[in-house]
C-alpha cells in the first residue's frame, strides 16, 4: 500500500442506528418557480443519492428543504418516524457551497469550535484532517488556503460531526483527483457504517451504487 492510500484509509467507527429518510408528495418552489411536484424519495442505511441537473433546477433548494432550512409547499420529509426538521439537530451534517471559514481562522481553531459544538472529542480533529490529507495545514489561516484546501477542511468538519445523514452541496467542486479520491473513501466508509449521503453535483462522482435524481427531469 502506498503512503497516499494508507493515509486515505479511514479507521472503522461504530455503526449508526438504522436511519431511513422518506420524502412523500413533495412540492417545492422558490418565488414563482416550481422546482418539484409530488416528489417521492426513500433512502435507507448505507445508501447514496446524487442530485444532478442544470443550474437553477433546484438541487440546492431540495437539499435545503431536506435539512429543514426551507419549507416545502406540500408533502412530508421524515427521518424514521419523525418530521426531518425536528430530527435535524443531531442527525444531519450539512455542507453548503461555503466552507464557513473566517479568513484568520486555522483548520485547528475552526475544527475545535465544531468539535465542541458537535460534542466530539478534539482528538478526532487530526484523524479527520488526515483523512482529507490536509493535516500539514492545520495551523495555516484560511485566507492562505486554496479553494480546494478550504473544501477539504469543510469536509473534515463533516467527518468530525459523526452524524448519520450527510447533505452535501457540490462537495467535489474545487477538489482535484486526489481530493475526490479522499471524498469517495470517506463516503464509502460512512455508508459502510450505515450512514446516508445525498449530494448535489455537476461532476460525475464515482460512488458505487449511488442512485441519481436529475432535478431537471422531475
Ligand atoms: N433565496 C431565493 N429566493 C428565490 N428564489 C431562489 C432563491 N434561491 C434560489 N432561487 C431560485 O430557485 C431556483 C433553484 O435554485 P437552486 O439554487 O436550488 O438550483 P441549483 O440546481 O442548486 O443550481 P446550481 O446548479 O446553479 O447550484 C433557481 O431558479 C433560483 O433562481
Amino acid at each position: 500500500m502506498t503512503s497516499a492510500s494508507l493515509s486515505r484509509t479511514v479507521t472503522p467507527a461504530p455503526k449508526f442506528p438504522d436511519l431511513r429518510l422518506s420524502v412523500s408528495d413533495l412540492g417545492l418552489s422558490r418565488g414563482d418557480m416550481v422546482l418539484a411536484r409530488d416528489l417521492g424519495l426513500a433512502l435507507g442505511p448505507g445508501e447514496a443519492l446524487l442530485l444532478t441537473g442544470r443550474n437553477g433546477t433546484g438541487k440546492t433548494s431540495l437539499l435545503r428543504a431536506l435539512a429543514g432550512f426551507i419549507e416545502p409547499d406540500t408533502g412530508a420529509i421524515r427521518l424514521n418516524d419523525e418530521p426531518a426538521a425536528l430530527a435535524a439537530a443531531d442527525t444531519i451534517a450539512w455542507l453548503g457551497h461555503a466552507d464557513g471559514l473566517k479568513p484568520g481562522e486555522t483548520p485547528r481553531s475552526a475544527l475545535r469550535f465544531w468539535a465542541d459544538l458537535y460534542g466530539q472529542p478534539r482528538t478526532a480533529i487530526m484523524p479527520a484532517l488526515r483523512a482529507l490529507e490536509i493535516d500539514h495545514l492545520i495551523d495555516r489561516p484560511a485566507a492562505r488556503l486554496s479553494r480546494g484546501q478550504q473544501r477539504r477542511c469543510g469536509l473534515a468538519r463533516i467527518v468530525l460531526a459523526h452524524r448519520p445523514l450527510w447533505l452535501l452541496d457540490e462537495p467535489a467542486g474545487p477538489l482535484d483527483a486526489e481530493g475526490r479520491a479522499c471524498l469517495a473513501a470517506l463516503v464509502a466508509s460512512h455508508r459502510a457504517r450505515g450512514g446516508l449521503v445525498i449530494a448535489a453535483t455537476h461532476q460525475p462522482l464515482d460512488w458505487p451504487d449511488a442512485r441519481s435524481l436529475d432535478m431537471g427531469a422531475i
